[in-house]
């Protein structure tokens, strides 16, 4: 199964989103920053590597936002690995993404993300 660790990033009551590039799955869509996990690697080691990779940004990786869950694409079924974190660098140098964008808990729901994305929306709404 292929597995994928994703960062609900917070600041002062704002969470981050990214625009995932257009020629990538799900392009143009909104992302939580993050990718597939490797070999040997814990969720937790995917998302500060992801961060680095995608942002040239170090993260602090905190509580899990859910238990990891999965979900069915026609193309795989993927297990969702979800933590918050904290930025403690705000480089943003964009690789995989066009933008990003700092949102409030409630705007998350209006925007377009794949679909595995909305139990995670529905529980951070919930929690913050
Ligand atoms: N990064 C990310 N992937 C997500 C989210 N929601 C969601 O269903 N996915 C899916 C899309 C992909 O099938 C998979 C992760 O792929 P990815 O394309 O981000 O992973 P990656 O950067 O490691 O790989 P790649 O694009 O270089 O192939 O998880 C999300 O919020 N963020």
């Amino acid at each position: 199964m292929l597995r994928v660790a994703l960062v609900v990033i917070t600041e002062k009551g704002y969470i981050l989103a990214a625009k995932r590039n257009h020629n990538r799955v799900f392009g143009d869509y909104w992302e939580f920053p993050g990718g597939k996990i490797e070999v040997g690697e814990t969720p937790q080691q995917a998302v500060i590597r992801e961060l680095h990779e995608e942002f040239g940004d170090r993260i602090e990786v905190k509580q899990p936002v859910l238990p990891p869950f999965t979900f069915t694409y026609e193309y795989a079924t993927i297990e969702f690995n979800v933590f918050y974190a904290k930025l403690l660098t705000h480089h943003y140098v964009l690789t995989a993404a066009s933008s990003y964008r700092w949102f409030r808990p409630n705007e998350l729901k209006n925007l377009n993300w794949p679909p595995a994305n909305q139990k995670i929306i529905e529980q951070i709404v919930r929690q913050l």
